[in-house]
C-alpha cells in the first residue's frame, strides 16, 4: 500500500483542504495520513474563523506519523504562517523526504488570506527548493512572482519558468479561472512546456478542485508513475470530479472524490 503524507488546513465544510486530501488519496487507493496546521470554520461560502495549530503540536504529528510509517509521498497545502513553514523545512529535511508536492494555499476562493506575507516569503525561498512539483493558479503564481497576472497562457507559460527558478522540479500553473471553454494548466520541466487540457465544466461545485488536483498528483506519485502520467490522472479525476459533483451546500459546493468508482455499464453514475 502506497503512503501519502498531507499537511493542510482542516475545512469544517469537507470540501477543501485535509478532507479533499484523504477523500482523493482514498479514491485512488492510496493510504493517507494527515498532519493539520491550521482549523478552519468554512462552508461552502465562507471562512467564518482560522486557528492556527500550535508548533509543538504540529511538530509532534510530524514526528509520530515520520517515526512510524514510511511515507511515499508528501503533500503540502495551507500552512498559514512562516514558523510552520520553516518548521516543516526542517522536519521534511531531517527525514529526507524526496517526493513533495506543493500547493502553494494562499487565499481561498472565497476570498479569505490563508497565509500571512510573511510566510509567503519563507514559502517562496525555505520550501519551494525542496519541491518536486509545484502547484499554483494564476493568482497563487502571481503572489509567488510579486507581480499582477494575465489570464493567457503566455504569461502562464513565462510564470511557470520564473518560478521553477526558486527550486522545484516541475511547475503546473493551473487554469481553472481562465476566460473561455478550455481548462487549460501549464506545466514546465525545466525544459518543456506541456499542457493539460480539458473542457470548462459550467459548475458552482468547484470548491478545493486546487486540493483535490496536486493529492491526486501526490497519490499518483506515490503509485510509481511518472511525472507526465501522474499529472493527467491528477488532471483527469478533477475533472470527472468536478463533472459529477452533487449539489451540495449554497455557495460553491464540493467536488464527488468517488466519481470515478461510482460507475454502472452505463459510465459514471
Ligand atoms: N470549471 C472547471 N472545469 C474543468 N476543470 C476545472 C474547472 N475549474 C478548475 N478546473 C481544473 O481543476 C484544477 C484546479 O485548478 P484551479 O481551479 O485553477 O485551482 P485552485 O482551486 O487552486 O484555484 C486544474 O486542473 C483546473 O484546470
Ligand atoms: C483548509 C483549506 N485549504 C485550502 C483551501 C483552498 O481551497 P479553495 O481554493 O477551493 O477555497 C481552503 N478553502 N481551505
Amino acid at each position: 500500500m502506497q503512503k501519502v503524507l498531507t499537511i493542510a488546513g482542516s475545512d469544517s465544510g469537507g470540501g477543501a483542504g485535509i478532507q479533499a486530501d484523504i477523500k482523493t488519496c482514498q479514491a485512488l487507493g492510496v493510504y493517507s495520513a494527515s498532519v493539520i496546521t491550521a482549523l478552519t470554520a468554512q462552508n461552502t461560502r465562507e471562512i467564518t474563523a482560522v486557528a492556527p495549530v500550535e508548533r509543538a503540536m504540529i511538530r509532534a504529528q510530524l514526528d509520530a506519523v515520520f517515526n512510524d510509517i514510511h511515507i511515499d509521498v508528501v503533500k503540502t497545502g495551507m500552512l498559514a504562517n512562516k514558523g510552520t513553514i520553516q518548521l516543516v523545512v526542517n522536519r521534511l529535511r531531517a527525514y529526507e523526504v524526496e517526493n513533495l508536492v506543493v500547493d502553494p494555499v494562499i487565499t481561498s476562493t472565497s476570498g479569505t488570506v490563508l497565509l500571512t506575507e510573511e510566510g509567503l516569503d519563507c514559502l517562496r525561498t525555505e520550501l519551494l527548493p525542496l519541491a518536486s512539483v509545484l502547484t499554483p493558479n494564476i493568482d497563487e503564481a502571481a503572489l509567488l512572482l510579486g507581480e499582477s497576472p494575465t489570464f493567457d497562457i503566455k504569461w502562464m507559460k513565462q510564470a511557470a519558468k520564473r518560478l521553477q527558478r526558486f527550486g522545484p522540479q516541475i511547475v503546473v500553473v493551473k487554469g481553472g479561472h481562465l476566460e473561455g471553454s478550455e481548462a487549460v494548466d501549464v506545466v514546465y520541466d525545466g525544459t518543456t512546456f506541456t499542457m493539460l487540457q480539458s473542457s470548462r465544466i459550467h459548475t458552482s461545485s468547484t470548491h478545493g478542485t486546487g486540493c483535490t488536483f496536486a493529492a491526486a498528483v501526490a497519490a499518483s506519485l506515490a503509485k510509481g508513475m511518472v511525472y507526465k502520467e501522474a499529472l493527467q490522472t491528477a488532471k483527469t479525476f478533477t475533472h470527472t470530479a468536478i463533472a459529477h459533483a452533487f449539489p451540495i451546500g449554497t455557495g460553491k459546493g464540493p467536488l464527488n472524490h468517488y466519481a470515478h468508482m461510482q460507475t454502472d455499464n452505463k459510465g459514471v453514475r
